[in-house]
């Protein structure tokens, strides 16, 4: 039996290297000497970050139904600023679990590293799932990777925007009151209408909300040229 379970181990750790190489075989680091700032959009697998740099970039991003699609940092070229789409937290699809905190720590490294020139960030979430998923990990005492991410943007002064994607899921009827719920999760007094500037409701896969995010974005840029030029 020993054998048995030693040989399981062993095939699981291969599959974990397999797919930590995969990962690294795709990053493309940034350019040397390249100072312009960054925009990082970040978020749990499947929430619609590539369909936001799509949108923005008007590049021939891959998106998908299947969590984990993007498995490489990619940094696009906007003129005054590069904006990264990075791989997603969480479950991916096909990937080990092991795997996938590797990747988070690489997204966390990447972030932390280039952290003096990046101007904002972009935090997608799911509008839906995201109450879920709050609710269930809340009952087991444990902190969801959403909040973990919203925290973490906060500690490094990052001036997180919030989007909260897929909006089309919610009844119309029922906007304000989601996004107050949503609001108070993420540690935002309610009625979110206060936080106009760092909470935007999207349809991203309908463009909904694209022109908003890119209006926060561009203030941010300029403050942030402002602040380095001083
Ligand atoms: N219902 C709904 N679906 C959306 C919306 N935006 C994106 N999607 C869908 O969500 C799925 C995931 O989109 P992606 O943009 O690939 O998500 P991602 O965050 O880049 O995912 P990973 O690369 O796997 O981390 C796709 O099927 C999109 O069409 C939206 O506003 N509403
Ligand atoms: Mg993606």
């Amino acid at each position: 039996m020993q054998y048995e379970n030693t040989n399981k181990e062993q095939s699981n750790l291969s599959d974990v290297a397999q797919d930590i190489q995969k990962f690294k075989k795709y990053i493309r680091t940034e350019k040397k000497g390249d100072e312009r700032p960054k925009v990082v959009v970040m978020g749990r697998s499947n929430v619609g970050k590539s369909t936001f740099v799509k949108a923005v970039t008007g590049e021939n991003v891959r998106v998908g139904k299947k969590p984990g699609v993007t498995l490489k940092i990619t940094e696009y070229d906007m003129g005054t600023y590069l904006l990264v789409d990075l791989p997603g937290f969480g479950y991916m699809e096909g990937i080990e679990k092991k795997a996938q905190e590797k990747i988070k720590d690489q997204i966390i490294k990447y972030v932390e590293d280039n952290k003096s020139t990046i101007a904002t960030s972009i935090l997608i979430l799911d509008a839906k799932a995201l109450i879920e998923i709050i609710d269930r990990w809340d009952q087991k005492g444990e902190i969801p990777i959403d909040l973990e991410m919203a925290d973490f943007l906060e500690e490094l002064s990052l001036n997180p925007i919030f989007v909260i994607n897929k909006m089309d899921k919610i009844k119309n009827s029922e906007w304000d009151a989601h996004l107050d719920r949503v609001s108070e999760k993420l540690g935002f007094l309610p009625p979110w209408r206060q936080w106009l500037d760092i909470l935007v409701p999207a349809i991203l896969r309908d463009n909904y909300g694209i022109d908003g995010i890119k209006h926060r974005i561009n203030r941010h840029i300029q403050a942030f040229k402002k602040l380095k030029s001083q």
